[in-house]
């Protein structure tokens, strides 16, 4: 399956911010977006109005054309997945059910998981180098299985779209590059990725669309190549730059 996610003249509410330009974007499928900002611009509130689980303060976030607030939440967890930062973890859960979760969205009320559900999460824990740790509790997890974790279970729902805060965060190098492959896979087969990301380098090798938020509610988007130019980007982030290149990559380091 394949969506499309647009914002309509979308300004978010950011408490205590006076205003902001409006953001109008579509987010097609096998598109790589990059949302960039500095602390506070407004990132993680811009990630959870796109998933509709925030009003915006003005505009209106569309999933296949139909603004997000007349779809059931389940229809939209059947096209969307997120991952955010703060994960609740209150109820005593192993790897594996966890990983099932991603399957709730397509199981008729009051049914089980069928052979299949648990075939597709148990595909997703290994894709995410978790299959050993199929039978043990959340909580004694670290923050890179953890992260893991919740990236393997935004896989077993097969969305077609992810909305992910920092996907690599926790993560070792290893780790790092084997996610970030796992999200360019699913960009070649149609699937619409929206991350925000801390890392300039990632960015500039893995994104092909980047939206630069300023902590004003300034913005900007366009491809990656025509964003990511030392000079917006030291404005965004107050820093200094030096840029080399490497392979044809652009690479980045602070001053
Ligand atoms: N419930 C709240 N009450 C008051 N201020 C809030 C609330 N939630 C968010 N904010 C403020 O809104 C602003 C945007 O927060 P947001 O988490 O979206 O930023 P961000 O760009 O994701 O930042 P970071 O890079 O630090 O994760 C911040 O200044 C934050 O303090």
């Amino acid at each position: 399956m394949m969506s499309v996610l647009e914002t309509r003249e979308l300004i978010i509410d950011v408490p205590g911010r006076v205003a902001g330009r409006a953001l109008s974007l579509r987010i097609e499928p096998g598109q790589r977006w990059g949302i960039l900002g500095p602390n506070g611009a407004g990132k993680t509130t811009l990630l959870h109005t796109l998933a509709g689980l925030r009003a915006p303060r003005s505009g209106q976030v569309l999933l296949d054309g139909e603004p997000l607030s007349q779809w059931r939440r389940r229809q939209v967890a059947q096209r969307l997945a997120v991952v955010f930062q703060e994960r609740q973890d209150g109820f005593p859960a192993t790897v594996l059910e966890t990983a099932l979760i991603g399957r709730h969205p397509f199981l008729p009320p009051w049914r089980m998981e069928t052979a299949a559900d648990l075939e597709r999460a148990r595909d997703a824990l290994r894709q995410l180098d978790l299959s050993h740790l199929e039978p043990r509790l959340v909580s004694t997890l670290s923050g890179g299985e953890r992260q893991r974790l919740a990236l393997a279970t935004a896989l077993a729902q097969q969305p077609a779209l992810w909305l992910a805060d920092e996907p690599t965060n926790h993560l070792d190098l290893h780790h790092q590059v084997a996610v970030m492959r796992l999200l360019e896979r699913q960009s070649q087969q149609g699937v619409g990725l929206c991350l925000c990301l801390h890392d300039l380098n990632l960015a500039a090798r893995w994104c092909d669309r980047v939206l630069l938020l300023y902590p004003d509610g300034e913005l900007c988007h366009g491809p990656a190549d025509a964003m990511l130019i030392p000079e917006a980007l030291e404005k965004l982030y107050r820093q200094r730059l030096m840029v080399t290149e490497i392979n044809g990559t652009r690479l980045f380091l602070p001053e």
